[in-house]
């Protein structure tokens, strides 16, 4: 039997008229019977929001969302008396109201659970030092256990990792791991000695998984010859047991002879100075491909943007046109932060992050730093010769501005009995690497 609201109204009024209802007496069915009333249906019950538990007040339960379509959906019908029906339409109304009120108190309760998250990771990048810029930079993960889990990390990884004692990530790490694990392209500037070779060095092992016999598919640039050297023995030791196979160009004129077209296809990851790659590059026909490289890093990236004879900015122009494989990705590691370097990554790096560790061009923490006026020239040597007397512990390393002062400086300490050494342009890899290899290791 079909009415309208008004029929069934009428019809009611009609059956009961001159019946007094005791309410109080019957409850239930006193409860019933306000039913009848549009106003009075408790329809709002149904939709209430879930109260989540303290501490977890964002979560927006996904139940409660379907709950309230459910009632959207559902035909809005009253049984009146047996099995007369009349349709609501006022209560129709009433639940599209409170519908659009949850959905606006989910709304608010989403916007404040990110506000808060966003808070939490700022508060964290804050404590680590960290700073970023870029558009959804993932949160930084502060141990290794986390990282593994949430990129599927191989354990044979995060073994090496414990093997060499890095048992928590370093700010820089903790940053820059998680970006590049995502794929982005990233720039990265962090104090010396903060852990930046590993933290590229962990996503693109990551990546590269296991040996594809492709040819090189990761390439590394360093400034100089030790840094290479450094940078492919800590490689080495990470991808230990991963199969991917790792190689630093020492001699070029090996490597011509070394390479053929098969023969580099055997290899993952290059370690590499920029001038020898460059030479190989330029070879006709070309020693080396580097068109599946998945990922170019350029370590250092301040002091290969250089321009001029020091610099190598055309020889990276040539490695990264070489890297033509569509889904090259960049990231560049250097201690100092420049602006020129900044604006070629911004310009030229799709999706670019940015990321600092501690004050932008700032020496480490863990290192005290001490000025001593000495006047003259001279007085140079004068303040070296006291350092010694009071006692220096070695090893020592002191830097100058050319080979030149280097030399002499040299002649200067060797006369005054100083074991020494010194490493410049002018002296073989054989005793670059001795010489390193007597003092650090
Ligand atoms: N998570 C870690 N836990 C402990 N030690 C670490 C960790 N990561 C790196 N190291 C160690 O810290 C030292 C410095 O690391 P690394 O050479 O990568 O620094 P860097 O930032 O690249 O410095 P530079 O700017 O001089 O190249 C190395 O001896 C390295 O083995």
């Amino acid at each position: 039997m079909s009415m309208n609201i008004m029929d069934a109204e009428d019809l009611f009024r009609k059956l009961t008229s001159g019946a007094k209802f005791n309410f109080k007496k019957y409850p239930a069915d006193a409860q019933k019977l306000k039913c009848l009333k549009p106003k009075c249906i408790p329809v709002c019950s149904a939709l209430s929001i879930k109260k989540e538990p303290k501490g977890d007040a964002c979560k927006v339960s996904d139940d409660s969302v379907s709950s309230e379509a459910h009632e959207l959906d559902t035909d809005s019908e009253l049984t009146l008396l047996g099995s007369m029906k009349a349709a609501v339409t006022g209560n129709k109304f009433k639940k599209k109201k409170n519908s659009k009120k949850k959905l606006d108190t989910q709304e608010s309760l989403k916007k404040k659970c990110a506000a808060q998250q966003e808070e939490r990771i700022s508060q964290l990048r804050k404590h680590h030092r960290i700073s970023v810029t870029g558009r959804s930079v993932p949160p930084p993960i502060v141990d290794f256990k986390r990282m593994q889990e949430e990129f599927n990390l191989s354990p044979k990884l995060i073994q090496n990792l414990l093997n060499s004692g890095y048992t928590d990530p370093t700010p820089i790490q903790m940053q820059a791991i998680p970006i590049m694990l995502q794929g982005r392209q990233v720039l990265s500037c962090a104090p010396t000695g903060s852990g930046k070779t590993a933290a590229f060095l962990i996503p693109v092992i990551h990546h590269l998984a296991g040996p594809r016999k492709l040819g090189f598919r990761a390439v590394i640039v360093s400034p100089t010859r030790e840094l290479a050297s450094q940078t492919f023995r800590e490689c080495v030791r990470l991808s230990e047991g991963t199969g991917l196979r790792s190689h630093i160009i020492s001699k070029t004129s090996q490597a011509v002879r070394r390479f053929g077209p098969q023969s580099s296809k055997k290899y993952d990851i290059l370690v590499t100075t920029p001038n020898r790659l460059v030479y190989l590059l330029q070879q006709d026909p070309p020693t080396l491909s580097l068109n599946h490289v998945e990922w170019l890093i350029v370590d250092e990236s301040d002091k290969l943007f250089e321009t001029g004879p020091k610099g190598f900015r055309d020889q990276l122009a040539v490695i990264y046109r070489a890297c033509d494989s569509n889904n090259v990705k960049r990231a560049m590691f250097s201690a100092t932060h420049t602006i020129h370097v900044a604006r070629w990554a911004r310009k030229n790096l799709r999706g670019l992050i940015s990321v600092t560790v501690g004050h932008r061009n700032a020496a480490s923490d863990n290192v005290d730093q001490k000025l001593i006026f000495v006047g003259s020239e001279h007085g140079k040597m004068v303040a070296l010769r006291e350092l010694v007397q009071k006692g220096l512990t070695p090893p020592v390393l002191i830097f100058v501005q050319t080979k030149e002062r280097a030399k002499e400086l040299f002649s200067e300490l060797i006369y005054d009995g100083i074991n020494v050494d010194v490493i410049h342009a002018d002296r073989t890899q054989l005793q670059h690497s001795s010489c390193v290899a007597r003092v650090w290791m």
